[in-house]
């Protein structure tokens, strides 16, 4: 095999808890995490010389060392002591820096993709825990589908496909740091979301449900640096949306819709006032990505 394409899909966060922060610094989380039809395309080329090659034409988007996918690759490479190269080229869709687990993901397909170009025969569980150690996305992201993640978000218990609905995604003219924003967060001011609940709704299929207990801890401390996520949170909500909530560690925001009417207005009400927008489904339960 000479090439892979390989698909990486954003995720949202319908619930996001911290339970406290740890002796390592990192802060121990429950998460019920799915993924969006809203996808970086990677294209991975064998190459003979032994070297990892990004190319990527985003200038937001690193092509050293500090990219992701090139970290994912080097890990491998070490690891299994693979004498082979390869070129990755990242076609970016997922806005950087957002909230949607866009490196992570990235990360994540270049693991799922050279398991076959450089025919490494690992399993998905073996990915997965190679890729906690590139960040705390990169576990959920090699599964994709929807679970809870725990522990610093690595521990992946798979769910099943929560109930249809259209994901409107509106991303500020901002980008936001995760280790920012963990930073700030007090784990004894927080207004922990009912995690429990929100199983049980995906379990039960009750979209009411799910807009009921969308809930994330780190939502007040992005608001309070940014007062524009909450402007575009009123604006959603004010548009129609079931419910609204934010992603990850922001800035991205999302609101949830049954209608197609509805999903239009709300859309075409943000354009313009957001850098950019999407109208995407989930992709719902766990299926092979590749
Ligand atoms: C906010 C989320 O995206 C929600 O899905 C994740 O919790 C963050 O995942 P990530 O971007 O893959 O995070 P990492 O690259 O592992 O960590 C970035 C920084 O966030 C902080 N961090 C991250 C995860 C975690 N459970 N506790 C933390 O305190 C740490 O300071 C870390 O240095
Ligand atoms: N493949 C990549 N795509 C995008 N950003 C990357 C990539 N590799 C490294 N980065 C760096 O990582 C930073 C965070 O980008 P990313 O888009 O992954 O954030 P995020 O969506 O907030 O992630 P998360 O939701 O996992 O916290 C960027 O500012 C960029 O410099």
């Amino acid at each position: 095999m000479l090439k892979v394409m390989v698909k990486a899909p954003a995720k949202i966060n319908l619930s996001l808890d911290v339970l406290h922060k740890r002796e390592d610094g990192y802060h121990e989380v429950e998460m019920i995490m799915t993924t969006i039809d809203l996808a970086d395309r990677l294209e991975l080329t064998l190459l003979n010389k032994n070297e990892i090659k990004i190319i990527s034409h985003n200038r937001f988007v690193p092509d050293d060392q500090r990219n992701l996918a090139y970290q994912a690759a080097h890990l491998l490479k070490e690891r299994f002591q693979v004498q082979k190269g390869v070129a990755i080229t990242i076609e970016k869709t997922i806005p950087v820096a957002a909230g949607l687990a866009g490196g992570s993901s990235d990360a994540a397909a270049t693991l799922r993709g050279l398991n076959k170009l450089w025919e490494l025969g690992l399993s998905m569980d073996e990915l997965a825990e190679i890729g906690s150690e590139i960040g705390s996305d990169v576990s959920f992201c090699v599964y994709g589908g929807t679970a809870l993640a725990k522990g610093r978000g690595e521990v992946i218990k798979e769910l099943p496909a929560p109930p249809t609905c259209w994901v409107i995604l509106a991303k500020p003219f901002i980008g936001v740091s995760t280790a920012d924003v963990y930073r700030r967060l007090d784990v004894n001011q927080v207004h922990h979301p009912n995690t429990g609940g929100m199983i049980e709704a995906i379990h039960n299929g009750s979209y009411a449900g799910v807009c009921h207990n969308l809930g994330n801890v780190l939502e007040d401390v992005t608001l309070q640096m940014h007062p524009e996520v909450a402007q575009i949170k009123d604006q959603m909500k004010r548009f129609g949306a079931d419910a609204v909530l934010m992603s990850g560690s922001g800035p991205t925001v999302f609101g949830l819709v049954h209608h197609d009417s509805r999903m239009h207005r709300i859309y075409n009400g943000l354009r313009g006032f957001c850098d950019q927008v999407f109208a995407v489904r989930m992709l719902g339960e766990r299926h092979k990505l590749d």
